[in-house]
């Protein structure tokens, strides 16, 4: 007999609603994985929705021979702001496809390497930034790894230059914030309420998403280059296989799509920045002594990525402990007859079932991680990380619609941290803070200010 899924008594017609705070959905998923631990379940509008939270299931979940994503909720609505996307298409859509195919040579390890100058000189230009201001300054963490970000990800795959690190936050940042946060909101909803009392700020954010995609397009335009980008490439490659290129619509899709996923690595960044000061202020020592023997007072260049494992060590464990990507959703392939059995037969599911992976307690479970609260680089270094197993590793996602920009991602993470370590002194600016996280489709650290200061040599 399999044992039933733990679930919260919730309340007649409305079930589980008052269980999650749609304002922080992710966090109350977390304290339902502190009562429940590795899997438990929730009902919302008459719909059930299973979570996984132990690395054995995730690992599980990630065969794809049984399971595929499941394109819904939160998902599906952001279609309405950018169409069948790389991220929102659904999986029977061949665009999805052709997508993949036209803008893949963008995104390998050894593509994504063209980026690596824009990027370092974009970090460069916020410690400038901060070198500027005076001594007791403090900064939001989030909100200026957020500018960079889309400073950076506007430059080097569009060629246009925001100069958004300074002056007014780019409108882009509050719309992405804007739609997301909707996204995530509706289907917590009744229909007709998302349409009578919301659908004019969603229709609001979603037009300046775009309007920012159609400006970068505009730019181009204007100034003509012989940059291969990625915005050359959605203007001109075909694809191998069906000879389709992307329409003007499409072209907008994608180049929204990007700024919302590479969102999530200021995410990462800010955590880190508070796990090495909160939760292990040596760390930093240690990163600075491989990082002043690897560059030393040279340029930094992409040679050194590989040379700085514990920089790398101190990104994953950011990634775990933060997870800044918070989960995505499975669903067992849509030929599956009968009842799901998961967990060695210990628990069952219907064949039509969404799963939510939660990656706070898979990148804390006590089976894999020995103090998984512990800020600990070491086990993400060489051996160690490469024997953890494959559920211990999912912050990109799985399989086939495993995260498009992950190798740019790491190397972005990479770059910041090594410069920020390299040439920043950080302080709480209030050393009692305690993380609290919030976000969409994100998790980023709330209310967390620091101090700014050129490094003391
Ligand atoms: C540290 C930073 C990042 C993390 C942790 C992350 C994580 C993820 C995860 C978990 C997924 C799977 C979502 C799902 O299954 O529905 C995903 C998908 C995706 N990510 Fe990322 N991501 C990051 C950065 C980026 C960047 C920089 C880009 C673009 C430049 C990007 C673009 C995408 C796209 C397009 C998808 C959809 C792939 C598909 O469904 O085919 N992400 N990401």
């Amino acid at each position: 007999m399999p044992t039933p899924i733990p679930q919260p008594p919730g309340v007649p017609l409305l079930g589980n609603i008052f269980d999650i705070d749609p304002s922080n959905t992710w966090t109350s998923l977390q304290k339902l994985w502190e009562k429940y631990g590795e899997i438990f379940k929730i009902t919302v509008l008459g719909q059930q929705i299973v979570f996984v939270a132990s690395v054995a299931l995730c690992e599980e979940l990630c065969d794809e021979k049984r399971f595929r994503k499941f394109v819904g909720g939160p998902i599906v609505e952001i279609r309405h702001a950018v169409h069948a996307s790389l991220f929102t298409a659904y999986e029977e859509e061949p665009i999805w496809g052709v997508h993949h195919r036209i803008l893949a040579p963008l995104f390998t390890p050894t593509a994504v390497t063209q980026c690596f100058t824009e990027v370092r000189n974009c970090a460069s230009e916020l410690v400038t930034k901060w070198r500027g201001l005076s001594g007791n300054s403090t900064v939001s963490a989030i909100g200026e790894l957020n500018r960079l970000d889309l400073e950076t990800t506007t430059l080097c795959f569009y060629g246009r230059k925001l100069n958004g690190l300074t002056g007014p936050e780019p409108p882009m940042i509050k719309a992405m914030d804007g739609a997301t946060s909707e996204a995530i909101k509706r289907p917590t909803r009744p229909r007709f309420l998302n349409w009578l009392l919301y659908q004019s700020k969603f229709d609001r954010s979603s037009k300046a998403m775009r309007q920012y995609a159609a400006e970068c397009v505009q730019y181009r335009k204007t100034n003509p280059t012989d940059r291969k980008d990625m915005l050359y490439t959605m203007m001109n490659a075909k694809d191998p296989e069906t000879g389709q290129s992307l329409n003007d619509q499409q072209i907008i899709d994608e180049i929204v799509t990007m700024p919302i996923g590479s969102s999530t690595a200021p995410c990462v960044i800010s955590s880190a920045i508070y796990y090495l000061l909160k939760k292990n202020p040596g760390c930093i020592a240690t990163a600075r002594e491989e990082i002043d023997s690897v560059i030393g007072d040279g340029e930094f260049t992409h040679d050194h990525l590989e040379k700085l494992p514990y920089c790398a060590g101190i990104v994953r464990e950011s990634l775990r402990l933060s997870a800044a990507a918070p989960g995505f959703n499975i669903e067992p392939l849509p030929n599956t007859q009968g009842p799901v059995l998961i967990g060695g037969g210990k628990y069952q599911v219907p064949a039509k079932q969404t799963m939510i992976i939660v990656l706070h307690g898979v990148n804390r479970d006590p089976a894999v991680f020995e103090e998984p609260e512990a800020f600990r680089p070491e086990r993400m270094m060489g051996d160690a990380f490469e024997k953890l197993p494959e559920g211990a590793k999912k912050w990109f996602g799985n399989g086939k619609r495993v995260c498009y920009g992950r190798h740019y991602a790491w190397m972005w993470n990479m770059i910041i941290i090594v410069t920020l370590l390299k040439d920043v002194d950080f302080e709480m600016a209030d050393p009692s803070y305690q993380l609290k996280q919030d976000g969409w489709f994100n998790l980023r650290p709330v209310d967390f200010n620091v101090k700014v200061k050129p490094r003391a040599k």
